[in-house]
């Protein structure tokens, strides 16, 4: 079967318009009146790769880099200098050293082509220098509005003023750098896992294209919430984050006979810790961009 696909943009958005090869009409993305919803979903599954099952297992594998980011971190203590804008004495526009290392950070990555990929959002998006790299083609499976979904702000603030001090031991080795890197790679984690929330989204709407036009014309944040919400995965992600803070944050060790020893009763990140991670916050977070992003599916 072809399908003749118009009108995609320079950056390889999704299509304005297309023609379903079925019922012959020809219609913009987010309007399916008057054609077969099961043949459009159709066109659309064939032009895009996501599904519920690939956005799901791709937040199971952010998982593992959160908690194993979260890990990391903790080999270093609070270190409060790090965050301290006086540390710097008033230079480089009254930053925090963390500020200024992840403003450095993300515009040498920039010219790298990091934000290039949909997936992976800035914190500080003003900073970013044009990529040195020649353009990769990601696949662009999001409507365009999914650029100014944002909620890096939040997450910024949730990481440094509520989590850090709840994994981190008080004190001051003066390993401001590694500490300021260590941070670096759990905001960034985060906010990968976070803003994913978009393609969540964008699965579940094409699933179910008339519950969600009907939530969003009438701009029903709370009809989308309950719509996207599913409770019992909820509990399976945040049991599953525990139990992976506790398998990756033992000690393991080998006695003399080579046999494995692990100590269960002191765990590096504590597993609690990792479960109001995403109880009170990842998961939360997640259903606002998927939210935020639903609201504006058919601009
Ligand atoms: C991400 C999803 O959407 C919502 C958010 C979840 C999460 O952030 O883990 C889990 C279930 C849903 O309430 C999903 O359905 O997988």
């Amino acid at each position: 079967m072809r399908y003749h696909v118009v009108d995609r943009d320079l950056r390889g958005l999704p299509p304005r318009e297309q023609w379903c090869p079925i019922c012959k009409l020809q219609h913009g993305l987010a309007i399916f009146s008057g054609c077969n919803l099961s043949h459009c979903r159709h066109i659309q599954e064939k032009l895009n790769g996501i599904s519920l099952k690939s956005v799901r297992e791709f937040l199971t594998r952010e998982e593992d880099s959160i908690v194993f980011s979260l890990i990391e971190r903790a080999k270093y203590p609070y270190n409060a200098p790090v965050y301290d804008p006086s540390y710097l004495g008033f230079t480089f526009h009254n930053h925090s050293l963390i500020e200024l290392f992840v403003r450095e950070t993300e515009a040498l990555q920039a010219k790298a082509g990091r934000y290039q990929n949909p997936e992976e959002v800035p914190f500080f998006p003003e900073d970013l220098i044009l990529p040195l790299v020649p353009p990769y083609k990601y696949p662009q499976e999001l409507h365009p509005v999914a650029a100014s979904v944002n909620v890096s702000t939040t997450i910024w603030h949730m990481y440094f003023d509520r989590v850090l001090p709840q994994f981190t031991s008080k004190g001051n080795d003066g390993k401001y750098a590694q500490t300021a890197e260590a941070d670096l790679i759990c905001l960034q984690a985060l906010s990968r896992r976070i803003h994913y929330g978009r393609f969540v989204a964008e699965v579940k709407f094409r699933a179910a294209p008339k519950d969600y036009i009907t939530a969003i014309k009438a701009k029903d944040s709370d009809g989308l919430m309950r719509l996207l919400t599913s409770a019992s995965q909820e509990e399976i992600v945040k049991r599953r984050v525990e139990e992976k803070a506790k398998v990756f944050g033992q000690d393991v060790t080998l006695d003399t006979k080579g046999e494995t020893t692990s100590n269960h009763s002191k765990y590096k990140v504590d597993p609690m810790v990792v479960y109001s991670l995403y109880s009170d916050w990842v998961i939360p977070l997640t259903k606002l961009v998927e939210v935020e992003y639903l609201l504006h599916r058919l601009d």
